[in-house]
């Protein structure tokens, strides 16, 4: 089995439904990863001893989603030298913004990288950019997916722009 690259935890299996979209794009790219649950509140020993082995154990980066008071980003990068992307899970209560603030404001010297609330697609992709700086194949894979990107959008703006160009009453073009 190839050894993970990318550790992708969360704070409860509650967050997977959010947090499988990162999982995705790294398939997307064929980078190996590894998925768990490990909570700064609930088991803070097991949280210290996942970030202080990680980069021995060869992951090379760590996306870490947790909502509410999600202090497990910012706990994992006081521990481990790798770079540690955070992804805000939106909870019942305040859409997110309690994640979103638990974890973007970290004081300076304990980056995490904090992606939109429910953003758990771009910290996939983050990571794999992170991978690809050292990585010319997966660079060139990066850069036909952003091509990708701009066929699609372009598409969808041709698709638009014929439909609104039907419509008088819009007034296309004035
Ligand atoms: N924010 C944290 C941490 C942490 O930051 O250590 N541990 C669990 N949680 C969050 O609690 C929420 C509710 O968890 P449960 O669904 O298990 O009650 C989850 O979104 C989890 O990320």
């Amino acid at each position: 089995m190839t050894s993970p690259l990318v550790g992708i935890v969360m704070g409860s299996d509650s967050d997977w439904p959010v947090m499988e979209a990162a999982a995705q794009a790294l398939d997307e790219f064929e980078i190996p990863y590894e998925v768990d649950v490990v909570s700064a509140h609930r088991m803070p020993r097991e949280m210290v001893a996942y970030g202080e082995r990680a980069h021995g154990r060869g992951l090379k980066a760590i996306i870490a989603g947790a909502g509410g008071a999600a202090h497990l980003p910012g706990m994992l990068a006081s521990v481990t030298p790798l770079p540690v992307i955070g992804v805000p899970v939106p909870l019942r209560y305040l859409d997110g913004m309690d994640s979103l603030m638990s974890i973007v404001q970290m004081p300076a010297g304990v980056p995490v990288a904090t992606v939109s609330v429910a953003g758990a697609r771009n910290a996939g992709l983050l990571a794999v950019r992170m991978l690809a700086a050292f990585d010319t194949e997966l660079a060139e894979k990066m850069v036909d997916f952003q091509a990708d990107l701009n066929t699609q959008a372009t598409e969808k703006g041709r698709k638009l722009r014929a439909k609104v160009a039907g419509n008088d009453s819009f007034g296309f073009g004035k």
